[in-house]
């Protein structure tokens, strides 16, 4: 049920069916999620409908169908008052080249309420806390885009918001710039107990710096989860083995002991990670620690077969999509792993 007049301090972001129809395209189809205090991070292809469901969140696009509401206010009719304690940070960039980041961040707090001194102090802590201290006087136009990203970060929490929203951050920085914002993003959270919700296509650096991760794809929720729990189901051992007199069909017969003895796959018959044919002869099997290398090792020398490789896979947000659909398919097979509604509460 989705609480749209009080605020209750477990539920920050709470959707029930929303969907998004554009004449041509659903942007979100029957979403039902339930954010809690933290950072989470939102992830999917481009497409997928991160920043369509951001703007329903922060009532300036209305929803198709289906209810949101984000701190206990409806998106539908408490716009206003959601962005008075919301702070966003839109994908592209949005800046004006001919001020400086104090001249910006100041009229963005001005436009937030905050009287003419207390915009002022704000703009200067804010700036400092992204680390922007020293050129908050040079016109942004000069600036490179790392400081940019900065400045977008410091207009979101200029106003001292309860949640920031937060639509890819890291893009078009490099690795170390990109690690410098996932950093002060979680800072965000330690520093100063304002929860984020950050959008990215890539679930490997949102791994790092969330407690909690969604994944939607086509505008359908995939999974919900801690991360503790996505990291140990996306690790992956990539197996391959001979065949032999016994078993001429050596890959078949590895994946019938292993299902036996209660192992998950990831990926169909024939395909492999990324979806692509030719890798038959690879099983990918969802590690959960140590004893998933003992039992896969120890699986090979019983059926008397060769192993030619066992190595780890890097998390990939493909295997994840699939992963999610076959957990879809066959809900038993996803014990500890939530997806459903009400499974996407941080536990704190
Ligand atoms: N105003 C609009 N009119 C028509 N279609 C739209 C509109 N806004 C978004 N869409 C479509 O809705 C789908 C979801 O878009 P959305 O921008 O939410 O995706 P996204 O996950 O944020 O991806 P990206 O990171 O590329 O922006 C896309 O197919 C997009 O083309």
């Amino acid at each position: 049920m989705v609480r749209a007049t009080t605020v209750d301090d477990v539920t920050v972001i709470a959707t029930e069916s929303l969907s998004k129809r554009f004449p041509r395209v659903t942007a979100l189809d029957r979403l039902s999620l339930d954010i809690g205090p933290g950072v989470t991070g939102l992830v999917g292809s481009n497409g997928a409908g991160k920043s369509t469901l951001i703007k329903i969140l922060l009532g300036l696009s209305p929803a198709t169908e289906g209810r949101a509401a984000v701190l206990g206010l409806d998106v539908a009719t408490e716009g206003a008052a959601i962005r008075e304690r919301v702070g966003y940070m839109p994908e592209h960039d949005c800046l004006p080249p001919d001020v400086s980041a104090t001249e910006f961040v100041v009229h963005m707090a001005r436009m937030s309420g905050l009287p003419p001194t207390a915009a002022r102090e704000r703009t200067a802590d804010t700036l400092r806390h992204v680390g922007l201290y020293e050129e908050r006087y040079r016109p942004i136009g000069g600036y490179s885009t790392g400081m940019k990203q900065r400045v977008k970060l410091a207009q979101a929490l200029v106003h001292d918001p309860k949640l920031v929203l937060l639509d890819e951050p890291t893009n078009g920085l490099d690795p170390v710039g990109r690690d410098e914002m996932l950093g002060l993003i979680r800072r965000v959270h330690t520093d100063f107990g304002i929860s984020v919700l950050v959008t990215s296509h890539l679930l490997g650096e949102l791994e790092r710096t969330c407690d909690h991760v969604v994944v939607i794809d086509g505008g359908s929720l995939l999974r919900s989860s801690s991360t503790s729990d996505f990291t140990s189901v996306t690790t992956t051992l990539a197996v391959e083995v001979t065949d032999s007199d016994d078993h001429p069909d050596g890959t078949d017969a590895l994946r019938k002991v292993l299902t036996e003895a209660g192992i998950t796959f990831v990926g169909h018959d024939g395909l492999d990670a990324e979806g692509l044919p030719g890798a038959r002869h690879i099983l990918l099997v969802e590690a959960t620690g140590e004893e998933t290398y003992d039992l896969v090792r120890d699986s090979v020398a019983g059926l008397g077969l060769g192993l030619i490789r066992m190595e780890q896979r890097r998390h990939r947000i493909a295997e994840v999509f699939r992963a999610g659909e076959a957990h879809r398919a066959a809900p038993a097979a996803t014990a500890g792993v939530g997806q459903q509604k009400g499974s996407g509460h941080h536990e704190h």
